[in-house]
């Protein structure tokens, strides 16, 4: 049955990168029809705003999303509402896709390239469940407010309620079930309310429907140490939106590099999903040609696997990538030379 992959490339290395997945779609020759849209900063130059109603339509009436990255240094100066980023919380929103998967495995070729030694990152399999519509980047009240006399005070609002808390945590318990088991909760229960809430939901729910699941709690400040003292004592990290966006990119450079992990963003059964590198727009490198695009297509694998109903495609499109790491193709971020057309070559080579 055909299926419908809505690209949305962006902004910075975001293009370059999604050119490189839309040709290992098309050498699938899987019957995926694509299409693209503008967003992000793209968005703003052409359409006055990020994300368009009839690009969030389509988003919705698509199988599936894969999104490039947006945002960049031209738009900084716009308010917050008017910004690429706007664009991509008011997308991931829309689209209601609260739990956001970020899986950081160590290729075993790449152990070496790891800014931890080999020992502690060899066989490194950790997968980040991260809650993505709530929290802190979309809490009200927001805004920087003018108290006068040359002072302002900026405000944002970290919330969560019950069911926010609960429908995370069970996305988490339910993915426990297909790994060891085990799924670490992180929070400041120490010291904010809402992350209290969150420590009580989520074991009240595992107390109530997963007894089987073996859940502990750590305090977010000393996940991030143990993330580097010790990352291979964890498998599912449960966080919230904001913790869980900067412990992924701490554990990306475990594996060797941020260009190389992927995201899948889910929401309820049946409804399309989001897929997304983790990484930004890479303003520094962009238009260079150098960005590596693993992280693009392993999220395009992602896709397959929870979107387009080809898990097998799936597991093709990562047994590539491994292979082409394996032969040592490697870009800048990894040591190597390759361009990103030139990585998606040796990808394509080996699919
Ligand atoms: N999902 C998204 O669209 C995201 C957008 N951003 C936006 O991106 C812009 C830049 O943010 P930064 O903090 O610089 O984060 P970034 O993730 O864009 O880049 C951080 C560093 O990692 C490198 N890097 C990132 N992806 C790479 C790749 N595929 N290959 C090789 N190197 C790579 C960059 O060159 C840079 O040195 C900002 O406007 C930010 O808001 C940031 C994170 C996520
Ligand atoms: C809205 C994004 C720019 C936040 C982010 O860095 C991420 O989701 O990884
Ligand atoms: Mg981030």
């Amino acid at each position: 049955m055909t299926k419908t992959l809505l690209l949305l490339s962006g902004d910075g290395i975001g293009p370059e990168v999604t050119a490189q997945s839309e040709r290992i779609v098309a050498a699938l020759d899987a019957g995926i029809v694509t299409s693209t849209a503008r967003f992000g900063g793209a968005g703003i130059d052409a359409d006055g705003v990020p994300l368009t109603d009839a690009v969030l339509a389509e988003a919705k009436a698509a199988d599936a999303v894969l999104m490039g990255a947006v945002g960049g240094p031209q738009w900084s100066g716009q308010p917050y509402d008017k910004r690429p980023e706007a664009g991509l919380l008011a997308l991931r929103a829309g689209m209601n896709v609260y739990a956001n998967l970020r899986p950081a495995r160590c290729f075993a070729s790449l152990a070496d390239a790891s800014s931890l030694k080999r020992e502690l990152v060899e066989g490194l399999d950790i997968l980040f469940v991260r809650e993505l519509t709530g929290g802190v980047y979309f809490g009200n009240p927001r805004g920087i407010e003018d108290l006068g006399g040359g002072e302002r005070r900026g405000v944002n609002t970290h919330s969560y309620t019950s069911g926010e808390i609960r429908r995370v945590a069970r996305v988490a318990f339910e993915l426990a079930a297909g790994r060891s088991g085990r799924v670490c909760s992180a929070e400041k229960s120490n010291v904010m309310e809402a992350g209290l809430l969150w420590r009580e939901e989520v074991q009240a729910l595992r107390d109530a429907e997963y007894p089987h699941v073996e859940l502990s709690h750590m305090l977010a400040d000393n996940t991030a140490m143990q993330l580097v003292k010790y990352p291979k004592q964890f498998d599912i990290i449960l966080t919230d939106n904001l913790f869980g966006d900067i412990l992924s990119d701490e554990a990306a450079m475990l594996t060797g590099s941020l260009g190389l992990l992927p995201s899948a963003a889910i929401g309820e059964a049946g409804t399309p999903g989001l897929y997304e590198p983790i990484h930004g727009s890479a303003p520094d490198i962009a238009g260079q040609g150098v960005a590596n695009p693993c992280a693009s297509i392993l999220s395009l694998a992602m896709a397959l696997r929870y979107s387009l109903g080809r898990p097998d495609l799936a597991t093709r499109v990562e047994a590539a990538v491994e292979a082409a790491l394996d032969a040592g193709a490697r870009t800048r971020d990894l040591g190597g030379t390759l361009g990103t057309a030139d990585m998606g070559d040796a990808i394509l080579a080996r699919l």
